[in-house]
């Protein structure tokens, strides 16, 4: 993976929201998800998003990130102005070539071993087959995996399955990360590895890393951490993290 990023238009910010709205249809009426939410996420920061179940943090990384439209609000990310303006092939690409997604549950395919999970994302952006087979296995032994390429995921641990993900997502070194409760279906140990994942991926790779959680232990690795409560920011804060914290119980 490359060192530094080539920072989009919008300078320090990868990523940034205005007035974002989302609504649900509840039966007759509307449930308003988002009111008004403003967002931005710098490269090279792990951004936390807190708050409890409920308040819209997948609705808002899902209108960040091209996967829900909102009914109101604009996003603007590295050189794109509007990102919801683009036709849905364009987000599409978008999505493919700059962003990583991390998730709870970790998607992999089971028939694949760890190794073609990961490559295929990125034959399908476009690699020869042997540059992505070189960089699949780079970053699998990244992630600590050097030993589990040719394992399929039911034979791997839940710690090593979030791996696997981890290493797809960052593969194609990708300028934000998307991580919705990456940590939630882990014990503390395996947590801990994640997280030191999603910071690395932020300070060497320069990576605007926006992590949702429940979890207020990941706060420790963070740079920023931004409360949301009933669709609306009520804090936002910076914080000096510790890379070194420790989230096992030993
Ligand atoms: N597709 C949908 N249709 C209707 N309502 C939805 C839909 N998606 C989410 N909601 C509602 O929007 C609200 C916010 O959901 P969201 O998943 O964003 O919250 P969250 O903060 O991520 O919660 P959790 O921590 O439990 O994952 C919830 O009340 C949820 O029921």
């Amino acid at each position: 993976m490359n060192a530094t990023k080539t920072h989009g238009k919008h300078g320090d910010f990868a990523i940034e929201a205005k007035g974002l709205v989302k609504r649900f249809k509840s039966g007759k009426a509307f449930i308003e998800v988002l009111k008004n939410v403003d967002f931005d996420a710098r490269h090279g920061d792990l951004t936390m998003v807190m708050g409890p179940s409920g308040s819209g943090k997948s609705t808002l990384i899902a209108a960040l990130s091209g996967l829900l439209r909102p009914e109101e609000g604009k996003v603007s990310a590295l050189d794109v102005d509007n990102l919801w303006k683009m036709s849905s092939g364009k987000i599409d690409k978008f999505r493919l070539d700059h962003c990583g997604f991390i998730f709870q549950g970790f998607n992999l395919f089971p028939a694949l071993s760890a190794l073609q999970q990961v490559e295929i994302v990125l034959k399908f952006q476009g690699l020869s087959k042997s540059d992505a087979r070189k960089q699949a296995m780079i970053t699998l032994k990244e992630v600590g995996l050097g030993h589990r390429l040719h394992q399929r995921p039911s034979i791997l641990s839940g710690g090593e399955k979030q791996r696997v993900a981890i290493a797809r997502a960052l593969a194609k070194n990708p300028q934000i990360l998307f991580a919705d409760e990456p940590t939630s279906a882990l014990d503390g140990e395996n947590g801990q590895i994640v997280i030191q994942l999603l910071r690395r991926a932020a300070t060497q790779h320069g990576a605007a890393v926006i992590c949702v959680t429940h979890d207020p232990r990941l706060e420790a690795w963070a740079d920023r951490v931004i409360k949301i409560e009933d669709g609306i920011i009520i804090s936002d804060e910076r914080r000096v993290p510790d890379p070194n914290a420790a989230l096992a119980h030993h």
